[in-house]
């Protein structure tokens, strides 16, 4: 579990985290929602390490964190095998199988040939979660992971992850901005708005609560500042 306390983090001017306090990792999926330019990448790049706050506590006992940003991120001028020793070296791993079982992990068998430019974008990005997965992260944090691939591409890297989660027991914190993603995907689901939690739902049975959507739509449609009448659930 990680527990966030009360983290204000400002650019400039601007408070992008206000006061926040959450705890992740209650459930294998929490999913982060919340309209364009709420925080949600801020705060998962505190939680990641990859961002100071100005303020707050961070009470972290995930110790090893995966990130998936939505581009692949891999390097150009290595092959996929190349890509994946280098996070296996990172790992303090030597094992070249891993490489293997990684790839088996993303359906991706017999590409470690392949340069980056190779791929195709679900490919690519499918090698960026091997990538994670060779971490053995106690917490993935994946930031619109799938928000720049086409809808059946997507639509299978959401059922693979989906997969991956039961089998690997991965914990996950998954930012989106599609509604529809989050329902799917996640088991808690949170809304972010103008650098606050403002809502936060479990999933119960495999649904979420009928009035969910509703709800969120209320958040979603209000312009940033203007927090003031949300209610908490
Ligand atoms: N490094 C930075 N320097 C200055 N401002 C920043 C920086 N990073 C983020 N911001 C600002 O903080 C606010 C929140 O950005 P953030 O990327 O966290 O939002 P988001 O909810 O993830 O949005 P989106 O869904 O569009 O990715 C934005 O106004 C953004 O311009």
């Amino acid at each position: 579990m990680t527990i966030l306390k009360n983290i204000t983090r400002r650019f400039g001017d601007q408070v992008v985290i206000n006061d926040l306090t959450v705890e992740l990792g209650s459930h294998p999926v929490t999913a982060l929602v919340g309209a364009s330019g709420c925080g949600k990448s801020t705060l998962l790049r505190i939680v990641a390490g990859l961002l100071t706050c100005d303020s707050g506590v961070i009470d972290a006992n995930h110790k090893n964190m995966a990130v998936v940003f939505q581009e692949p991120r891999l390097l150009p001028w290595l092959d996929v095998r190349e890509n994946l020793a280098l996070a296996l070296s990172r790992a303090h791993n030597s094992d070249p199988q891993c490489i293997q079982h990684a790839l088996g992990q993303v359906h991706l068998a017999g590409i470690e040939q392949k340069f980056p430019r190779e791929l195709s974008g679900g490919m690519a990005q499918r090698v960026s979660i091997a990538r994670a997965l060779l971490q053995k992260p106690d917490i993935l944090l994946m930031d619109e992971p799938f928000a720049a691939l086409d809808a059946i591409t997507r639509s299978e890297l959401q059922q693979m992850l989906i997969s991956l989660v039961a089998q690997e027991s991965l914990q996950c914190l998954f930012v989106t901005h599609d509604l529809n993603e989050a329902e799917l995907i996640s088991n808690r689901l949170l809304v972010m708005h103008a650098g606050k939690i403002v809502a936060s739902f479990v999933k119960r049975d495999g649904q979420y609560p009928c009035s969910m959507s509703a709800d969120i739509h209320q958040y979603l449609n209000q312009s940033l500042g203007h927090n003031e009448n949300l209610s908490h659930h």
